[in-house]
């Protein structure tokens, strides 16, 4: 298969879709790679590098585009790359359709076929594609809200971890998963008193066990939401129902439970956010104030540490990538239940179906596109 990989153009975004480790196992398997001229220049990676494990640098994305059967992107296309698609092309990448009409109504007139990472499963009903940059938006989170916090970026002017007689920051997590523990556990190794709420009991109890007496869980209900936030100085959200729009947790009115100068960091956003006040906001301006609230949106967190975002993701990435260049995307989507999650859209067709739902598409369910 002829497989190809455009330079990421989203504001500050230097990760790469594949790695030379990664092309040099594609060409192992007898595949073709193209990479456009510069792709990972970002993070160091020269295109030497990548012609030495047998790929071909093309000069232009629109070449890329033009030669290549399967796309393999970190980010979601934007409106130039859609405008580059066509029936025959395979899009494997993320793409966080639900609170986005404008890129689904591209992708479907394109014609293409859509995998988004975001919603590949496993057998433990986790999310193997997103978990590795959950993971980096979660400790990111406490980074990035911690420099919030400070006076001269709008925050309360609060220390995370606080000093010796002065106590320290009040952390609030709402959503204990991939995002939520990492965060938790960045805020707590800073010495930060953390709350974590989820809707899942199994969760909250893990949670509890994992961390030892060392945070609170508390079950997320409007009421445990309004109680937190009331005393947070960092908030973080971290929610998913997967491939859904993020339920909106903290409504407009409930900022007026908070202190000025609290911050908000709504990593959901790229499922548009579980703040009512969030919206997507780039690694140039990542904050903006509503009512006195300092909010972070940043949509691509790990962008900005691109050099390790970029080698965990093809790490999850590469074998389900060596499986649609392998047997084609038909037979490894039929092949494999979890992989077959990931499909978005088909021809045409929307597959998942909470993006249908949501956007008002009709639902193909993917074993019916797949037949066809
Ligand atoms: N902004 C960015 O750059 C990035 C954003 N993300 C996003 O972060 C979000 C979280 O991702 P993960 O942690 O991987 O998902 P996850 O599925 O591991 O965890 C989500 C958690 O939210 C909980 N939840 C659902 N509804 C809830 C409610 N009403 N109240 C409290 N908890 C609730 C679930 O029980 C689950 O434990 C996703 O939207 C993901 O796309 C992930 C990586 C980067
Ligand atoms: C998951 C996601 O949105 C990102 O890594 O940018
Ligand atoms: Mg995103």
């Amino acid at each position: 298969m002829r497989i190809g990989t455009p330079r990421e153009i989203k504001n500050h975004e230097y990760r790469v879709g594949l790695t030379p480790a990664g092309v040099r196992e594609l060409c192992a398997h007898g595949h073709e790679v193209f990479i456009e001229a510069g792709a990972g220049l970002g993070i160091g990676i020269a295109d030497e590098a990548y012609v030495r494990v047998g790929a071909t640098i093309l000069p232009t994305a629109a070449e890329v585009f033009a030669t290549a059967e399967m796309i393999i992107k970190v980010k979601e296309p934007q409106p130039a790359e859609c405008a580059m698609l066509r029936p025959h092309h395979v899009l494997f990448t993320y793409l966080h359709l639900a609170p986005d009409p404008a890129q689904t109504k591209a992708l479907v007139d394109s014609g293409c076929v859509a995998i988004a990472y975001e919603t590949v499963t496993d057998a433990r009903g986790g999310l193997p594609l997103l978990a590795p940059m959950s993971e980096v938006a979660g400790r990111m989170s406490i980074q990035a809200g911690a420099h919030a916090m400070e006076k001269a970026q709008g925050g309360n002017g609060v220390l995370l971890g606080g000093v010796p007689g002065v106590p320290a920051a009040e952390v609030v997590v709402i959503g204990g998963g991939v995002v939520g523990y990492n965060a938790a556990r960045i805020a707590v190794g800073m010495g930060a008193r953390v709350t974590i709420l989820d809707r899942s009991l199994a969760r909250l109890n893990w949670l509890d066990t994992t961390f030892d007496g060392r945070l609170t869980t508390l079950y997320s209900t409007v009421d445990a939401v309004e109680t937190s936030i009331a005393r947070a100085d960092l908030v973080i959200g971290a929610v998913l129902v997967p491939g859904a729009a993020a339920p909106k947790l903290v409504t407009r009115e409930m900022l007026g439970l908070m202190a000025k100068g609290t911050v908000i960091v709504d990593v959901a956003i790229d499922q548009g956010g579980c703040f009512a006040t969030s919206k997507p906001t780039t690694h140039q301006e990542p904050t903006y104030l509503v009512d006195g609230i300092v909010h972070y949106c940043v949509a691509n967190m790990p962008g900005g540490v691109a050099h390790s975002s970029t080698f965990a993701l093809s790490n999850a990435t590469m074998p389900f990538a060596l499986a649609l260049a392998d047997k084609g995307y038909r037979k490894a989507l039929l092949d494999d239940p979890h992989l077959r999650e990931g499909l978005n859209v088909h021809h045409g067709r929307i597959t998942y179906k909470a993006v249908a739902d949501v956007l008002g598409y009709d639902y193909l369910p993917p074993q019916e596109a797949l037949k066809a």
